[in-house]
């Protein structure tokens, strides 16, 4: 077996003391937490928190909560890691991840793992309230075993069901402020699961070779790429009709409403030109770039629209 294929053969890894061994590999350890991710997850949860009490600001969930939040979902992104590892060491994307080069052992990874999950649920549980801290570790279960370990290989819909537990932390975010699930903070849920078809499908057609070589069946590879440019379409046209809810509700004003419309208008042109250019190589990253992009601006869109009148109604009357 190559060196790239035995996880955690590094022998400094081996040797140096607990302490030192973390300081040393630090950047390993923080890359099994898939930190980008987390953190835009983090800010839907922030989003979910301060919508959840308009005015005031709800600082035992948005420091407690959110390190509980944070650590389960790296906890989390860490267990993907090592359930994937093999998988990770074949394709281009991913071998270079601190597993499938050696850079850390699987013993140290899963150490790593455990404690960021007992740490982040048991904040979650003692200091913030239980419920939070049930729903979190839901999630945690569900992308760490039950997409990774089963819907990934399973199925073409892996990521449409496992998507569930990414469209989480906005709920998370409501519950550690309430204690209670709020109808509004499920919208926001909403959102996100319909999201994340648009956003990974993109990558996966971009990288379909790699996920075909390595028998992952995700969309594009069992159902082609035109297909999936379509159902890319399809979703784009729900997610931006799910926007246009917490507006219709009453939740959200016309901040929000003009924000979810631009930046609708905008994910649509991306879906559209898929389709019409499938000759052009670049669209697909391009469009999951903008992926991010747009939910992050939608949720900031979410929050100026509760807050700017709050800040600035003192200021005029
Ligand atoms: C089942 C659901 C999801 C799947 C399959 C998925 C898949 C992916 C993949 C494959 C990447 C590329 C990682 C890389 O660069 O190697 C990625 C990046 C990213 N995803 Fe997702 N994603 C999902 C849900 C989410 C959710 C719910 C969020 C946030 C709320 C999110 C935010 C991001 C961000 C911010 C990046 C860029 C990370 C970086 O560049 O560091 N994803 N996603
Ligand atoms: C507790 C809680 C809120 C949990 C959420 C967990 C979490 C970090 C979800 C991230 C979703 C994601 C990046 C999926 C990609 O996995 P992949 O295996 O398809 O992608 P990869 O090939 O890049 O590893």
């Amino acid at each position: 077996m190559s060196r790239t294929l035995e996880a955690g053969s590094n022998p400094t890894a081996d040797q140096a003391p607990p302490l030192q061994h973390l300081l040393q590999h630090w950047r390993d350890y923080y890359e099994l937490t898939k930190p980008g991710v987390v953190a835009l997850m983090v800010f839907t949860a922030i989003v979910g928190q301060l919508l959840a009490s308009p005015g005031t600001l709800p600082w035992n969930a948005l420091i407690v909560g959110n390190l509980g939040i944070a650590l389960a979902a790296g906890s989390a992104a860490a267990i993907n890691h090592l359930v994937d590892w093999r998988v990770d060491a074949r394709m281009k994307r991913t071998q270079g991840r601190p597993l499938p080069t050696g850079h850390l052992r699987t013993t140290h990874a899963v150490a790593f793992a455990g404690t960021l999950g007992i740490a982040g649920l048991g904040l979650l549980f003692f200091a913030v309230n239980p419920l939070t801290a049930y729903l979190t570790f839901g999630s945690l279960i569900g992308y760490a075993f039950i997409y990774t370990l089963y819907l990934k290989r399973a199925t073409p819909q892996n990521i449409v069901i496992g998507g569930a537990a990414g469209a989480a932390p906005p709920v998370l975010g409501w519950v550690a402020v309430t204690g209670t699930i709020d109808p509004h903070a499920l919208l926001l849920f909403l959102i996100i699961f319909v999201w994340t078809p648009p956003h990974f499908w993109a990558l996966a057609i971009h990288r379909r070779e790699e996920y075909a070589s390595v028998d992952i069946p995700m969309l594009p590879v069992t159902h082609g790429d035109r297909y999936t440019r379509w159902q890319i379409l399809f979703y784009t046209l729900l997610l931006v009709g799910v926007t246009l809810l917490p507006f219709a509700t009453g939740m959200s004003g016309l901040i929000y409403l003009a924000g979810a419309l631009v930046l609708g208008a905008r994910y649509l042109y991306y879906g559209i030109a898929m389709l019409r250019r499938p000759e052009d190589p670049s669209l697909p990253m391009r469009s999951f770039g903008f992926s991010i992009v747009y939910l992050m601006a939608l949720f900031a869109v979410l929050l100026v629209d509760a807050y700017l009148p709050i800040v600035i109604g003192p200021f005029i009357g």
